[in-house]
């Protein structure tokens, strides 16, 4: 098997260790010709994994390739979801008749479309999946036990698994394909949600005390998203609970900014999906009573109060 992965950045430069293992070949689409020469020439991806030794039958491409497309039998997109429409766009013909699996964890605001379905679009598609865990990247390039859900029909798991099978990985399955897709949507929002009330934790009771809210909030808007069977998988809590304990997150990161009133600055390139996904979350579950999510969103409109939203959300959840 061939394999492709579009995004060479932490993850897909990380989830292309892993299909290095089962992929004769596995082509890493670059959008910079430096990148492309520098993995090529040092097998090292040093912008985002510097000391890292990539497996020898990772290529480095260029995007332009379409021709490796046509070669690969699985397609990985791991851009952030800002640019996956223009890019699954301007590969339209290649990607037709592919076999592509998203690996991203943001939804597109304001169509309110999973990733899997932004790719059917612009691509016509029939065979595109998903995946989803608690999977920083920098752990999963070093081969560290990693969980990684796969979604997609039962009749792909034994070819997915096999792509993915590699030391320390570990799975478990969905066919609900948008439901693993919502469940990475969902935690990065609520790990924000951690951060920002990082400052308040008085202790470790408060902390899980908060995190069972949390965990409340979510399981209703799986529920609704029709994927509240997905909590147990990696997809679900395991994900949340990752990303929202742990610094190394982007997402928790941002949370921990806005609770101290600190500004990302505008030129930030650093991949954020709760910035593109806070609104379509919202708009999603309007009509339901979400304190953890109100503070969120309130925060990131208006970061200059979040000690009223803070305070708001406090009130909020004491009569819960
Ligand atoms: N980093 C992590 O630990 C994990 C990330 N993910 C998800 O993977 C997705 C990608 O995230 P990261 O890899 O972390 O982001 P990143 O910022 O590390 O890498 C994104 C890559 O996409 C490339 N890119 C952007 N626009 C492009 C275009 N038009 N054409 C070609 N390449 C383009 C950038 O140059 C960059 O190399 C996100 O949705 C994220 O939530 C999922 C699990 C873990
Ligand atoms: O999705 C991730 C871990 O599973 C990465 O989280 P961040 O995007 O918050 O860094």
């Amino acid at each position: 098997m061939k394999t492709a992965v579009i995004g060479a950045g932490s993850f897909g430069t990380a989830i292309s260790q892993i299909l290095a293992d089962n992929s004769e070949e596995v082509y890493l689409f670059a959008r910079r010709p430096e990148v492309v020469e520098s993995i090529n020439r040092d097998h090292e991806n040093r912008a985002y994994h510097p000391g890292v030794k990539l497996k020898g039958n990772i290529k480095a491409v260029h995007m332009e390739r379409k021709d490796l497309i046509e070669e690969s039998d699985y397609i990985f997109m791991a851009v952030p979801s800002g640019n996956l429409r223009e890019i699954t766009r301007s590969m339209r013909d290649a990607l037709k008749n592919k076999k592509m699996i998203s690996c991203i964890k943001g939804i597109e605001h304001p169509s309110l479309k999973p990733m899997s379905m932004v790719m059917k679009e612009e691509t016509g598609s029939e065979t595109v999946f998903s995946i989803s865990g608690p999977n920083f990247a920098d752990e999963l390039i070093r081969g560290m036990t990693s969980g990684i859900t796969i979604g997609a029909p039962a009749s792909y798991h034994d070819e997915i698994t096999e792509l993915l099978r590699s030391a320390g990985v570990l799975l478990d399955y969905s066919e609900n394909i948008q439901g693993v897709e919502f469940c990475g949507i969902l935690k990065n929002v609520y790990a924000v949600a951690m951060g920002i009330l990082d400052g308040q934790i008085t202790g470790e009771n408060h902390r899980y005390a908060i995190l069972t809210i949390c965990f409340r909030e979510m399981i209703r808007i799986l529920d609704r998203m029709g994927c509240g069977e997905l909590y147990d998988k990696f997809c679900g809590f395991g994900d949340f609970l990752l990303t929202a304990s742990t610094d190394k997150s982007r997402n928790r990161t941002l949370g921990l900014m806005l609770g101290k009133k600190m500004r990302l600055s505008e030129d930030s390139t650093i991949t954020i999906e709760s910035l593109r996904s806070i609104k379509a979350i919202r708009e999603l579950t309007d009509d339901l009573e979400l304190p953890v999510l109100e503070l969120v969103h309130r925060t990131m409109d208006d970061p200059e109060n979040v000690n009223i939203h803070i305070r708001d959300f406090q009130k909020a959840i004491a009569v819960y």
